[in-house]
């Protein structure tokens, strides 16, 4: 057989597929790497052969630094450096210095036509040298052209936990098309929803979400060339760790990046014998390394993990997963969200710890985690499960065999296409999925219980393009250009979900298995089916609220135990008849919200448990009752009346305002309501808590903070500070019993009753108001006012809310805009917004940052010089 892989011009982009191009080649099959000229000689070392015959229209490096200077561009460039010059990689003195517009105008000729040249050399060597099947990884996506064009399956081989289906809009990425190659070749529009067939080499535990087949592969590291350096054990009683640095880290981040000397430190502080892999520029500012740090450069790393009680990086994939496969706890220093993402999956795995390198309080958070690293046994544990979960997935050789095996199904299935019908071959190209959990194709079978199918993809809704490729791609570990640029990028989005990562793996529907195939190209029909199960479901989507509702209001989830459970014993537990309690969670259970496991028998999901009163952080059940309250059940038949008015239906309904009404006529929602809040203040708090900055600030107040979650949290990760809520006098009365008199943090903190439309006689440094400017404008704007007026010069106010064009949940931000339209005659905003509310209420706008959830901070300053 023939196996032709397709990669990107960035080593750590086609490392991860190393082992298993060899593993195809020790089987005795022919590989080619299609790669550009400068990867040539790196590809040779790995015995691989190639063919070095892309050139890119733009290399990573600047694409990297292109999506550094829009980052900074948005003021959401956290470091104290500039970054780069995007072209001459040279440290800019101001932004103004890189002159975008002329650069696009002068290099976008000559990036298409290099671009359009690439994806058709490759298609003209694939019809010459014929392979049967086409590995490629996320950035060459002129693989997955040259399988469509001959016919035979491409599959996506990912670096590790970043998948194909990420939610944030920043992560949802693949190239697009900018010079129609796709359709130019015959093979329809480039779409990510042709990706069909996924290797994914992370341990289940780490699993990034797709909508492909996965192919689970057992990570095996390949770090490049290199000698095993000479190492003994570690001392006893001496723990030693692991700092590796990301050669390309300061081309595209430059001096922000060179955080080698800081890190060395932290780690030698630590009493540990350090072991440092990092280019020679990153660890000549340590001069002599001070005693008990070593310098190893070039060492692979996986040669130098064993034995080491931890590991500190940047967050790349090769990084992250080299150190999961050897099973040592990892502290992440992330620039790019590609990075925060892999540390994010591997903390929530229990295996490690992230402190993001913009991050303006790093070196005390780095010696922190590593403190936390070294000493709770339960990061080593984490890491351990990591390594023995990675352990059980097949290997390289393992996979080989049964990607023979779909590729021989393909020539099958291409020689019988031709003999029947559409409607014939639709079915018979569903009866035989890869089984995902063994990565070998499953014996054919006609039909099988919703829930117990393989994961069928959904169909995809593209987002519009633009034909600009200057910033098709990007490399590993540098961020994406902003949401405000994608006008001017080429980014095909995948599909946009608020699934639960359970509920893509479960969720399937009849017509998605009927028009989705395994080893075809969707045909127009498939598309139209598609589309007509898509508005059928939007339609209905009603009763998917209800029926969550109905699950919360019967306590199905606290009913239900670790075991999977008869809907009989579960309708006696909670007083519902047995048919329809298994009606209502299959209903549920289409959506990823528990889970069928034979008919009638019932078992979590991840998202069901979320419904639990004991689920960590509070759960989700208020919010879920909050959502479905009594007025949204009267407000939203009247969303068209609000629409073509942009005005709220709550008075006109009720006679009052919506907090009059909850307090006067509601008070059980108002209960809810408050709840609601507490528990997504749960599920958010530390994540703010943690990215606000008080350096320097000695008081902050929370303005509308509920019963007070947040500040609880903010005066419990910054001892140095006191604070302030401030809320209506019906909702402090319920605030925290920690921040009342006699609560553990009564001397650090006070408790005001008030109205912030009438005045917030309230003094601090910082003013954190969140989730609370979501009314009209002239409420905003006045909350605004009120707080400078009594706020000294200099002082900061942090608004922290969701941004419609930011968000990593578009469905839930828009959902949000329209029931706050309903209900306050309010809206979510979009980034720019803030800008004008600031200027109006007279505050400087000073920057937005992402707090590591769907929150951002965005912050003004009172004008004028502090005393
Ligand atoms: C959406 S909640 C946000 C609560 C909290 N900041 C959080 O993020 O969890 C809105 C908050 O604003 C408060 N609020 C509404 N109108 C107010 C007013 N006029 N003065 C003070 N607080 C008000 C509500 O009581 C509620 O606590």
């Amino acid at each position: 057989m023939r196996v032709l892989f397709t990669v990107s011009d960035w080593p750590g982009h086609y490392y991860p597929l190393v082992p298993l191009g060899r593993a195809f080649r020790d089987a005795g099959h022919e590989v080619r790497v299609v790669c550009a000229p400068s990867e040539s000689d790196t590809l040779r070392r790995t015995g691989l052969t190639p063919e070095p015959i892309v050139r890119p229209g733009l290399d990573m490096a600047t694409q990297g630094r292109l999506n550094a200077y829009w980052q900074a561009r948005k003021g959401a460039w956290p470091h104290a450096r500039p970054p780069l010059h995007p072209v001459t990689g040279e440290e800019l003195g101001h932004l103004d210095d890189f002159d975008f517009a002329a650069f696009r105008a002068a290099e976008r000729p000559r990036i298409l036509r290099a671009t359009r040249d690439g994806f058709d050399a490759v298609v003209a060597f694939a019809r010459a040298w014929r392979p049967d099947l086409v590995v490629h990884d996320r950035m060459s996506i002129e693989g997955l052209l040259a399988a469509r064009v001959l016919g035979v399956p491409a599959v996506l081989h990912l670096w590790g936990p970043h998948g194909t289906a990420e939610p944030e809009p920043e992560l949802r990425v693949l190239p697009g098309d900018p010079t129609g190659s796709f359709p130019r070749h015959g093979v329809g529009e480039m779409s990510a929803d042709l990706v069909e067939y996924v290797v994914d080499p992370c341990p289940p535990s780490l699993e990034p979400p797709t909508h492909a087949h996965r192919l689970r592969l057992r990570y095996t590291p390949y770090n490049g060339p290199g000698t095993a350096p000479d190492l003994r054990p570690p001392s006893p009683g001496r723990p030693r760790i692991c700092l590796v640095w990301g050669r390309s880290l300061a081309g595209v981040y430059g001096r922000a990046a060179r955080l080698v000397p800081e890190l060395a430190f932290a780690c030698a502080e630590s009493g540990a014998e350090v072991l440092v892999l990092a280019d020679p520029d990153d660890t000549a500012p340590l001069g002599t390394p001070p005693p008990g740090v070593r310098l190893l450069p070039g060492a692979p790393l996986a040669d130098v993990l064993p034995g080491c009680a931890a590991v500190v990086h940047h967050g790349g994939a090769g990084c992250t997963m080299t150190a999961v496969a050897a099973g040592v706890p990892q502290l992440g220093v992330p620039f790019s969200a590609e990075q925060e993402l892999n540390m994010r999956r591997v903390a929530a795995a229990g295996a490690g710890l992230a402190v993001p390198a913009g991050d303006p309080g790093r070196a005390t958070a780095v010696r922190d985690a590593l403190d936390r690293l070294l000493n709770d046994p339960r990061h080593r544990a984490g890491a351990a499960r990591l390594r023995d979960e990675l352990s059980r997935l097949p290997t390289p050789a393992a996979l080989v065999p049964a990607l023979e095996d779909l590729a021989a199904h393909h020539r099958t299935d291409r020689t019988d296409r031709s003999h029947r019908t559409h409607q014939t071959h639709r079915a018979a190209r569903t009866a035989a999925p890869v089984d995902p959990r063994t990565a070998v194709p499953a014996a054919p079978r006609a039909t099988a219980p919703a829930a117990t199918r393989a994961a069928a993809p959904a169909p995809a809704e593209p987002t519009p393009t633009s034909e600009d490729p200057a910033m098709q791609t990007q490399p590993p570990g540098t961020p994406q250009a902003p949401q405000d640029v994608q006008a001017t990028r080429t980014i095909q989005a995948t599909r946009t979900t608020q699934d639960t990562r359970t509920a893509q793996d479960t969720r399937t529907t009849q017509d998605d298995q009927a028009t989705r195939s395994p080893r075809s190209p969707r045909s127009p029909q498939d598309d139209q089916l598609a589309a007509e199960t898509r508005i059928r479901e939007i339609a209905l989507s009603v009763a998917a609220a209800a029926a969550l509702q109905t699950a919360v209001r019967l306590g199905v989830a606290d009913a239900l135990g670790d075991e999977d459970a008869d809907a009989r014993d579960l309708g006696r537990a909670v007083n519902a008849a047995p048919d329809t309690l298994a009606r209502l969670l299959r209903a549920l259970a289409a959506h990823g919200v528990f889970e069928e496991t034979a008919p009638g028998r019932f078992r979590h999901t991840r998202a069901s448990r979320l419904l639990r009163a004991d689920a960590p952080g509070g759960g989700m059940a208020d919010m879920v009752l909050w959502a479905g309250a009594a007025w949204t059940w009267d407000a939203w038949p009247r969303l068209e009346q609000a629409v073509r008015t942009g005005k709220a239906v709550l008075p006109e309904l009720y006679g009052k305002d919506f907090f009059g009404y909850l307090r006067e006529d509601a008070p059980e929602d108002a209960e809810v309501f408050n709840r609601a809040m507490t528990q997504a203040s749960a599920l958010t708090s530390r994540a703010v808590a943690e990215t606000l900055n008080l350096d320097g600030a000695r008081t902050v107040a929370d303005i509308g903070g509920g019963h007070g979650h947040l500040l609880r949290t903010v005066l419990e990760r910054h001892p140095h500070v006191t604070g302030e809520l401030f809320d209506l006098p019906t909702v402090v009365a319920g605030a925290d019993p920690a921040l009342r008199e006699g609560g553990e943090l009564a001397g650090r903190a006070r408790v005001t009753a008030g109205d912030c439309l009438d005045a917030v006689p309230v003094r601090a440094d910082v003013y954190v108001v969140k989730q609370i400017l979501k009314w009209d404008d002239e409420r905003s704007v006045r909350v605004l006012r009120n707080i400078a007026a009594h706020a000294a010069p200099g002082a900061r106010i942090v608004v922290v809310q969701n941004l419609v064009d930011l968000s990593p949940e578009p469905r839930v931000t828009t959902a949000m805009d329209l029931f706050l339209l309903l209900n306050v005659g309010g809206r979510e905003h979009h980034r720019g917004d803030f800008e004008d509310l600031f200027r109006r209420a007279g505050l400087e706008f000073t920057g937005v940052t992402r707090a590591r959830s769907a929150l951002y901070l965005i912050e003004a300053r009172v004008p004028g010089t502090p005393s």
